[in-house]
């Protein structure tokens, strides 16, 4: 525990998991794009570094959590970026949820340096990442894997190694691809009870205590039917994440019908000015169809 540990990307996610790391006596140094989004961190002790190329000089490894793949390719390959400093003995570790192609990118990048890479995007929103109850579904570099365990056991309640890079992403892209199919059957579960002169909240109690009882639907439904949308998960990363899962269903000619569906429906949600509301706003897009631009 006594090395330096590198966190990029302290949006909802990366602040809570780096904000666990120090909680646990890590050694932490921090950077995020906004460079304010670190002041915060520093206060609870981290120390601050003004590129990702300055973190990984001082840090043995360094995880990132960015929004999409855009964000962790420019984050390694830019100016300043994490390549410049990368080299033998080093690690890269990317909690991103990306697709596998990026990660190979990104892999092939930091090896070819010298440095060792590992993908371990989570499943687990807000909440779970500020409990260090997340699911790490990590895959590459099995030295690196065994190295970053101990901030794995800290930020999460599961750590899973997948063999080849790439198995991690992909798991993720499956999970969440389900996770987006559900939320709108569930929208229109919701819509179709008040509709129908239903109780939507003894419908939610219906649900709870049957076979399809989930945690997400017991967590959200409340605050979905309060129209409160506060975001955990924002809805322009769960759109992003069935953009990438069905053309990973394209990929491995696999129909995907409803997944396409759901997607339709994360789109005209963003038309509507709702990506940067968590992802169970998609309720008021499949409620009001026709809001959509
Ligand atoms: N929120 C959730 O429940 C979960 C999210 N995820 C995944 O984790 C990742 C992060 O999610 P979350 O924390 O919610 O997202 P946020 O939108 O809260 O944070 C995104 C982070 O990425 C940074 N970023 C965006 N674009 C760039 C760029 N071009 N260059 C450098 N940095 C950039 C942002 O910096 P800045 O502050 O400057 O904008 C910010 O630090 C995503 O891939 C998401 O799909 C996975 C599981 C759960
Ligand atoms: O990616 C989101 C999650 O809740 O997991």
């Amino acid at each position: 525990m006594g090395e330096e540990v590198g966190f990029l990307g302290l949006g909802i996610m990366g602040k809570a998991m780096s904000m666990n790391l120090i909680r646990h006596g890590f050694k932490v140094t921090v950077w995020n794009r906004t460079l304010s989004r670190c002041d915060e961190l520093v206060e609870h002790g981290a120390s601050f570094a003004e590129t990702p190329a300055a973190v990984v000089k001082k840090c043995k490894y360094t995880i990132a959590m960015l929004s999409d793949p855009s964000a962790a390719l420019s984050v390694v390959f830019d100016k300043d970026g994490v390549l410049e400093q990368m080299c033998s003995g080093k690690g890269y570790v990317d909690m991103s949820t990306v697709d596998s192609d990026t990660s190979s990118k990104i892999s092939e990048a930091i090896t070819s340096k010298g440095g060792c890479f590992l993908e371990a995007p989570v499943s687990g929103s807000k909440k779970p990442a500020e409990d260090g109850q997340l699911v790490i579904l990590a895959a590459g570099e099995k030295k690196l894997y065994e190295e970053a365990l101990p901030a794995f056991d800290v930020m999460g309640k599961k750590s899973l190694f997948l063999g080849q890079v790439g198995n991690g992403a992909k798991m993720k892209l499956v999970v969440n691809m389900i996770m987006g199919s559900m939320l709108n059957a569930f929208s229109e579960g919701l819509i179709l009870a008040d509709k129908s002169g239903l109780n939507t909240q003894t419908l939610l109690d219906v649900l709870d205590l049957g076979g399809i009882a989930n945690p997400m639907f017991k967590m959200k439904g409340p605050t979905m039917i309060q129209k409160s949308y506060s975001p955990a998960f924002p809805l322009k990363h769960q759109q992003k994440d069935m953009r990438l899962a069905l053309a990973l269903g394209d990929e491995n000619a696999v129909s995907m019908p409803v997944a396409a569906a759901a997607n339709e429906a994360f789109k005209k949600a963003r038309s509507m000015g709702l990506g940067d509301l968590d992802f169970s706003a998609v309720y008021e897009a499949v409620k009001f169809p026709e809001n959509s631009s």
